[in-house]
């Protein structure tokens, strides 16, 4: 079974145990395990509440039995805009939900459905289609409306006793847990029009005080954990960011092919998706596809004792995410344990809960050590998953053709940086951690593993060496200085292979990724901007943070942009805009390279020989290369007038710095 439902990553559809709906064991359908799924967002400015709803309408339509289905948001922002956005979701739920059974939609956020679809062809499907576009659209209207105010009206406030739960003195970061059973599947009104049951529906902002620090998702993860096990105890969790809508109405039955296998299934702890993203341009400027990570890097590990756990699109064991150990002889064991009795009435149940999710519950307790996910790390993912993984575990990754979950990618370089130096920080904190791959998990998990852990724990690192390629070997061309063997010298030939044999297999890779030529070479950029930016400010942040200077924060990925910026996007020219320090390296380093070059040419311009710079061939190759890569920066400091420009500020810095660089004297 195990290896069949792998192979329908190939596209060889096979139907393994049953699961799919359609299908022929109907047996098994009893048999199915309890699925809460949390959707956790922090900002209602930055992750729209309209957008965050179409992530849980599509969550809540997935093929699979609606009794057994639970869905819980987490609001760190704690704010009643998204509170309304949600109470909409769940009266719209009563029409969407069966119109997606009915006509087998795909996907079933409404969003991303109406803006691929158009009118049917079948006058009854048609009828129903616009009926149904039409309330998604006044819906939408209404949120985004209460959205702009940013406020909720007097009126709506009355439609729902759960906007008594703000009171005038709650603000985002100080508010008592504020929790909502908006759809008790227990409750006989809780049907869709066509009479069927409805997933359950919960609202949780957790308590939030300044005294207390609130370790931000793996905190709100930690509630939900807590507050769902009094409400549904699904033994399976869902996890998914509040942009990352299901893409496949049959993911959750597809990874319970792995999470239920008679043979495996009792070794495995979680099954990761990849991360997909709907918003990536034709060209892919910001190289946002990770093709290579995606197709190279995960299967790797995949065969390698299982993949990272990476925060989103990932299906865990409730009990081996709250740290349960490995032991062989718990094959078969969990599946008995289903449906517990819940006997209190809803609101009962929602004033018991509350107490799970206030910040004093976790003193003195092994949350965020050993139970549920890890605090104090920037990617608690990662470190989460890898500790379940030395506890004894294995993990699985699947891509299907038809991908599970999409996103949304960062539209702008900074924010592309920024999220770049929260994971490169996260991951090195990990390696220079107690759990380093290389130490906590020697003997716990495979060589191989502990080396893929290696390749993201060392990015930050990286910085280093980038800087000095782009730096050294361009000042050291200005002054005369080679630093490379002659071309028809012998001790030529290693430099030439390495660098033949790492971009052509580079190349090849990315392009059997699915990539294609020129997406590579944005690549090539962004990887030169990651590595010379967020990895040097992830690497400092991170030692600054082992002397005990500075805290942990977690900059949110906004997930809307002004109209100018998107459009932009859309054309794909590089937005800078802003005057950031990582904007002036990246600015200063391209100007550096550019003098060096011109410098090049003034000399060959004024006569000198042409023998004369065979030793620094390689050295003009790589300050040629640097200036052509570099292209949209010198487009962005001296030829465009929009505000995606890099501004005057950083322009002037650069140019100084980089005339104060060209000006060292080396010898
Ligand atoms: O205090 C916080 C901060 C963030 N979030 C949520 O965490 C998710 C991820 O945040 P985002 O800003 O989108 O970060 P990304 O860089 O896109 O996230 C990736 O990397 C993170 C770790 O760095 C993981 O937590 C995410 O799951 C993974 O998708 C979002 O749904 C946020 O709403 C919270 O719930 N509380
Ligand atoms: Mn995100």
């Amino acid at each position: 079974m195990f290896q069949q439902k792998k192979k329908m990553e190939d596209g060889v559809g096979l139907d393994c145990l049953g699961l799919n709906s359609g299908s022929v064991s109907i047996g098994y359908e009893k048999e199915l395990p309890g699925v809460d799924i949390f959707v956790c967002t922090a900002d209602p400015m930055i992750e729209p509440p309209t957008m965050v709803i179409n992530t849980v309408l599509s969550v809540m339509a997935y093929d699979y039995p609606p009794e057994k289905l639970s869905v819980y948001l987490s609001d760190d922002g704690g704010s009643d805009l998204t509170f309304y956005a949600l109470l909409e979701a769940s009266r719209f739920s009563k029409q969407w939900l069966p119109f997606c059974k009915n006509f087998m939609v795909e996907p079933r956020s409404p969003d991303a459905y109406f803006s691929t679809t158009s009118l049917p062809l079948d006058p009854v499907e048609a009828k129903e289609w616009s009926s149904i576009k039409k309330l998604y659209d006044d819906m939408k209207n209404r949120i985004e409306m209460e959205t702009k105010f940013g406020r909720i009206s007097q009126d709506i406030r009355r439609e729902h006793k759960g906007f008594l739960q703000w009171d005038s003195g709650s603000t985002r970061r100080d508010h008592k847990t504020i929790l909502q059973i908006l759809i008790d599947r227990r409750d006989p009104n809780a049907v869709d029009i066509g009479g069927q049951p409805l997933p359950t529906l919960v609202y949780l902002a957790r308590e939030k005080r300044p005294q207390y620090p609130h370790n931000f998702k793996a905190g709100a993860m930690n509630a939900l954990i807590r507050v769902s096990s009094k409400i549904s105890d699904g033994q399976i969790i869902l996890n998914v960011d509040c942009d990352m809508y299901s893409n496949n109405s049959q993911s959750v039955r597809d990874a319970l092919c792995f999470l239920m296998d008679e043979e495996k299934s009792h070794e495995i702890a979680f099954v990761q998706y990849p991360q997909n993203f709907d918003n990536v341009t034709k060209n892919d400027i910001y190289s946002n596809s990770f093709w290579v990570v995606n197709e190279v890097e995960f299967r790797g590990m995949d065969g390698n004792g299982g993949p990272m756990y990476i925060g989103t699109g990932c299906f865990h064991k409730r009990d081996t995410l709250c740290g349960r150990k490995y032991r062989k002889e718990y094959k078969g064991e969990w599946k008995g344990r289903n449906d517990r009795k819940v006997e209190e009435s809803a609101s009962e149940l929602e004033e018991t809960s509350k107490i799970l999710a206030n910040c004093s519950y976790e003193e003195n307790t092994q949350w965020g050590k050993e139970m549920g996910l890890m605090y104090g790390c920037p990617v608690e993912d990662v470190i989460t998953g890898l500790s379940i993984q030395c506890r004894g575990w294995k993990s699985i990754y699947f891509n299907p053709d038809r991908k599970g979950f999409l996103g949304v990618a960062p539209t702008t370089l900074l924010q592309l940086l920024i999220q770049h130096k929260r994971w490169s920080e996260g991951h090195i904190q990990i390696f220079l951690s107690k759990y380093c791959s290389l130490i906590f998990g020697h003997g716990r998990i495979t060589p191989g593993l502990q080396m893929g852990y290696c390749v993201y724990g060392l990015w930050a690192p990286n910085c280093f060496a980038t800087l000095y390629y782009v730096v050294v070997p361009s000042l050291c061309l200005l002054k005369g200085i080679s630093l490379f063997p002659m071309i028809s010298s012998p001790w030529f030939l290693p430099f030439a292979y390495v660098i033949i044999a790492k971009y052509g297999y580079s190349l090849g890779e990315f392009m059997w990724s699915g990539g294609m030529l020129q997406g590579w070479w944005h690549d090539q950029r962004i990887w030169l901007f990651k590595r010379t930016t967020a990895y040097l400010f992830g690497f400092m942040d991170t030692i600054l943070k082992l002397l005990g200077f500075g805290k942990s924060t977690f900059v949110v990925t906004a997930k809307v942009a002004d109209e100018d910026v998107s459009k932009r996007f859309e054309q794909e020219i590089m937005e800078f805009g802003t005057s950031s320090p990582m904007f002036t390296i990246i600015a200063t380093l391209a100007l550096l390279n550019l003098f060096s070059l011109v410098g090049v040419v003034k000399r060959v311009v004024m006569g000198t020989p042409i023998t004369v710079f065979e030793p620094l061939a390689l050295q003009i190759l790589l300050c040629g290369l640097m200036v052509i890569i570099n292209l949209p920066v010198f487009k962005g400091l001296f030829f465009r007038k929009d505000k995606g420009r890099i501004p005057t500020s950083v322009t002037v810095k650069s140019i100084v710095l980089a005339l104060l660089a060209c000006s060292i004297p080396l010898y």
